[in-house]
C-alpha cells in the first residue's frame, strides 16, 4: 500500500497520511476502524471497574490483516492493555500494528504499555483518542515516536466517516474521564422504564415491574458500570430499591439518597451496607435523631446548605466519582435536567399500557409550554431488548477536549528557570493525578499554629483544612471559633472546604477583615510546611524546575487557571515561587560547600 505524507499546513508538527489508490484508502480506513471499534469494545469489558482511571483495550493486527492478540485493563493497577496483548501476540507482535482505543497514560514512571509495545517490536500504532487528561495528552505519542514507531491518531492524521465513528466509540467509552477533563460534575445518565403510554409506575405508585427481566439485566450492567446510583426520597418509600448490580460479574456502586426531609423508613434494604455502602445526601439539619439512626447502621450522611442536584453533583466529583446513574422518579428527574447535570437519557421502553391520569412520568415538569422548547437528544440509538425498546441518547455532546491554557507571562516572571520560548506545562489538580500531591487536598497533614500570633501548634488534616480555618481565625466571636473547629475536625478536604466557602457566602460576619489581604499569605505558609515536612513533595516539586505549574481548575479562577487560561493560577505561582526559593537555598548551600 502506497502511502505519502504531506506536513499539514494546520499544525506543522502533525503528519497527514494520504493514499494515492482512493479505494485502497476505503479498505484502509475501514480496516483501521474495524480494530479501534475492537478495542474500544473490548476496553468496556472492565467498565466500573478501572474508574477513576480510564478504560483501554488494544489489539494486535498482523500486516495481512489478523489478530494476533487482545488486551484489556481489567482494574485499576493491574496490567495494562497494551502488555496483555502483546504478550498474547507473542512473535506475531514483530512489524505488527497495535490498535489502541486512547492513549496510554504514559507518564513519569510508568512507561509500561509504551515499553511493551516498543519492546515487541510493533512498527505502527493507530490511537482512537488522545488521553483527554491535559498532563498526560500526548507523552506517550511522543514516546512511541521517539522510537521510530509510526503514530497516526484518528482525526489527526487522516479523517473519514468510518473513521470518525470508530472515533466517536472511542469517547463513548471513556465519556466520564472526559467529562471529568472538562467540567466539574461527573457524567451523568438519567435511566428509567415506561410504559408505551408514558408511564414509570401506576397511579398507586406499584412499579415492579414494567420492563422486562432481560431488560433488568442490561440495568446492573448500567449499575456495574458506573460508579454511582442515585434515587430521590420518594423511590426509597415507595420500592424499598436495594440498587445493586446482580449481573453476576463485576463493580457495584454506591448508592446515593437524596431527600430534603430526611422523612424515611427506618428499615430499608438500603440501610444494608454490608456489602455496598449509602450515602444520603439531605438538607443541613434535617431529622437530626434519624442521622444518628443511619449513622449507626453504617450509612454517611452528608449535609447540604442548598440541596439541589447540581451542588450534590459537584461535591460527588470533588469525591472522585465520574459516573453517576440517576434510577429516580420523574420528580428528582426533573430538578436534574433543569440543573444541566444529566448528560444522557437511557430509556427502556415497555409494550405495556397502565393508563392513569395521576400516574407518575419519567420527567416531571420544566416549565415548558411549546413543544418548540422540547429538549432534542443527540446520538440516538435503538435497541430492542427481549419485548422492550431501548431508547438513548444525550442531552449534551461529549464535551472538546480543551487545552487549558495558562497564565504563562506571570509565571515566567516568578520562576526564572521556565523557559519563555517553550515553557512546558505540568497540570494538576485531583489529588490522584500524578502531580495530584500538588493539589492542596492531598493527605499530607502539617503542624501549624492557630492564628499567626499563637505558639499554639496543632495538627491540620490536609492544607485545605488549615486555608479554609484561617478564613475565621482570630475573630471575636464563638461561632467563628466553632467554625474554625469544625472545619479543623472535617473528614475530608472535600468537606473542610464545603464548610469554609459556605460559611464565607452565608455567615460573611465570621470571616476575619483582612482575609483578602492574608489569604495568599496564609496559603504560601501552609505549601511551605506540608513541603518541607515532607522530602519526597519537596523532592517532586524540585524535578518540576523549568516547567510552569498550573491548577487545572476549571472554576477556581482565583488559584486555578481557569477553563481556557482565564484564571490566575496563585496556586500553581506560589508552588513555583516555593520552588524557586528551595533552588536558591540549595544552591546558596552548594556555593558555601564549595568555597569552604
Ligand atoms: N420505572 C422506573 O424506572 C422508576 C419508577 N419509579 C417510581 O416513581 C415513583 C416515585 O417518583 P418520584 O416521587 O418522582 O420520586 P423521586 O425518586 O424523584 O424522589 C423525589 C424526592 O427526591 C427528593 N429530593 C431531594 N432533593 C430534591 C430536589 N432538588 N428536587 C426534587 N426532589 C428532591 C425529595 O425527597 P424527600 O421527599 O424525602 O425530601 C423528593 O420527594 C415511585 O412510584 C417509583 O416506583 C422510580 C424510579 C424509577
Ligand atoms: N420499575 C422498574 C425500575 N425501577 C427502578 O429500579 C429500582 C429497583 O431496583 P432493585 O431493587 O435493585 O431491583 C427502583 O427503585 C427504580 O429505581 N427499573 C427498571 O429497569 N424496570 C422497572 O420496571
Amino acid at each position: 500500500m502506497a502511502l505519502s505524507f504531506r506536513i499539514s499546513s494546520s499544525s506543522p508538527l502533525i503528519c497527514r497520511a494520504t493514499l494515492s489508490n482512493g479505494d485502497n484508502s476505503r479498505n484502509y480506513h475501514t480496516t483501521d476502524a474495524a480494530f479501534i471499534r475492537r478495542a474500544a469494545d473490548l476496553s468496556e469489558m472492565s467498565a466500573g471497574l478501572t474508574s477513576p482511571h480510564p478504560n483501554f483495550g488494544c489489539v494486535i493486527a498482523t500486516s495481512s490483516g489478523k489478530v494476533a492478540g487482545e488486551g484489556y485493563l481489567y482494574a485499576q493497577g493491574t496490567k495494562p492493555a497494551e502488555a496483555l496483548a502483546v504478550e498474547a501476540a507473542g512473535e506475531f507482535s514483530r512489524g505488527a500494528t497495535a490498535y489502541l482505543n486512547m492513549e496510554p497514560g504514559d507518564c513519569h514512571g510508568d512507561h509500561t504499555a509504551v515499553s511493551a509495545l516498543v519492546q515487541a517490536g510493533i512498527e505502527r500504532v493507530v490511537v482512537g483518542i488522545r488521553h483527554p487528561l491535559q498532563h498526560l495528552r500526548g507523552s506517550a505519542i511522543r514516546e512511541l515516536r521517539s522510537h521510530g514507531i509510526e503514530v497516526n491518531v484518528l482525526g489527526e492524521d487522516f479523517e473519514s466517516k468510518v473513521l470518525e465513528d470508530a472515533r466517536k466509540s472511542c469517547l463513548l467509552v471513556n465519556a466520564p474521564l472526559i467529562h471529568r477533563a472538562c467540567s466539574r460534575v461527573p457524567f451523568s445518565v438519567l435511566k428509567y422504564a415506561m410504559t408505551l403510554d408514558g408511564k414509570i409506575a401506576a397511579s398507586s405508585g406499584h412499579a415492579a415491574w414494567i420492563s422486562s427481566k432481560l431488560s433488568r439485566t442490561r440495568v446492573f450492567e448500567l449499575r456495574g458500570g458506573s460508579d454511582a446510583v442515585i434515587v430521590g426520597g420518594n423511590t426509597v418509600r415507595q420500592d424499598d430499591p436495594r440498587l445493586t448490580a446482580r449481573h453476576g460479574q463485576g463493580h457495584t456502586p454506591t448508592r446515593i439518597v437524596m431527600t430534603q426531609s430526611l422523612d424515611l423508613p427506618e428499615k430499608a434494604n438500603l440501610w444494608d451496607v454490608s456489602e455496598v455502602s449509602t450515602i444520603v445526601v439531605t438538607q443541613r439539619g434535617a431529622r437530626k435523631s434519624f442521622q444518628k439512626l443511619l449513622a449507626s447502621k453504617g450509612v454517611e450522611v452528608v449535609e447540604f446548605d442548598m440541596l439541589n442536584p447540581r451542588e450534590v453533583m459537584e461535591y460527588f466529583h470533588l469525591r472522585g466519582y465520574l459516573s453517576i446513574l440517576w434510577e429516580c422518579g420523574g420528580t428528582l428527574a426533573a430538578s436534574a435536567i433543569s440543573s444541566s447535570v444529566i448528560h444522557k437519557v437511557v430509556a427502556f421502553v415497555a409494550p405495556k399500557i397502565i393508563g392513569g391520569s395521576k400516574a407518575p412520568s419519567p420527567v416531571g415538569d420544566l416549565g415548558m409550554v411549546e413543544m418548540t422548547q422540547a429538549l432534542n437528544l443527540i446520538d440516538v440509538c435503538y435497541e430492542q431488548v427481549g419485548p422492550d425498546m431501548l431508547v438513548s441518547g444525550f442531552l449534551q455532546p461529549i464535551p472538546d477536549l480543551l487545552p487549558v491554557i495558562p497564565s504563562e507571562d506571570a509565571t515566567v516572571e516568578i520562576d526564572p528557570s521556565v523557559d519563555p520560548f517553550e515553557p512546558s506545562i505540568i497540570f494538576f489538580y485531583k489529588t490522584w493525578d500524578l502531580y495530584g500531591s500538588f493539589s492542596n487536598f492531598s493527605p499530607h497533614p502539617i503542624r501549624m499554629p492557630y492564628g499567626e500570633e499563637n505558639d499554639d501548634y496543632m495538627t491540620w488534616s490536609s492544607v485545605e483544612h488549615y486555608y479554609q480555618a484561617n478564613k475565621f481565625v482570630g475573630v471575636e466571636n464563638p461561632k467563628a471559633y466553632d467554625c474554625v473547629e469544625k472545619i479543623r475536625t472535617a473528614r475530608s478536604p472535600e468537606e473542610a472546604a464545603l464548610i469554609g466557602r459556605s460559611t464565607l457566602r452565608q455567615k460573611p460576619e465570621l470571616v476575619r477583615n483582612d482575609w483578602e489581604d492574608v489569604k495568599i499569605e496564609v496559603m504560601y505558609k501552609a505549601l511551605k510546611c506540608k513541603f518541607s515536612t515532607y522530602p519526597h513533595l519537596k523532592s517532586m516539586l524540585l524535578s518540576t524546575i523549568g516547567t510552569v505549574l498550573v491548577e487545572a481548575s476549571p472554576h477556581d479562577l482565583f488559584w486555578g487557571g481557569g477553563r481556557e487560561g482565564e484564571g490566575l493560577n496563585y496556586l500553581g505561582r506560589l508552588l513555583m515561587q516555593l520552588r524557586s526559593e528551595y533552588l536558591g537555598e540549595s544552591s546558596v548551600s552548594a556555593e558555601k560547600t564549595s568555597s569552604a
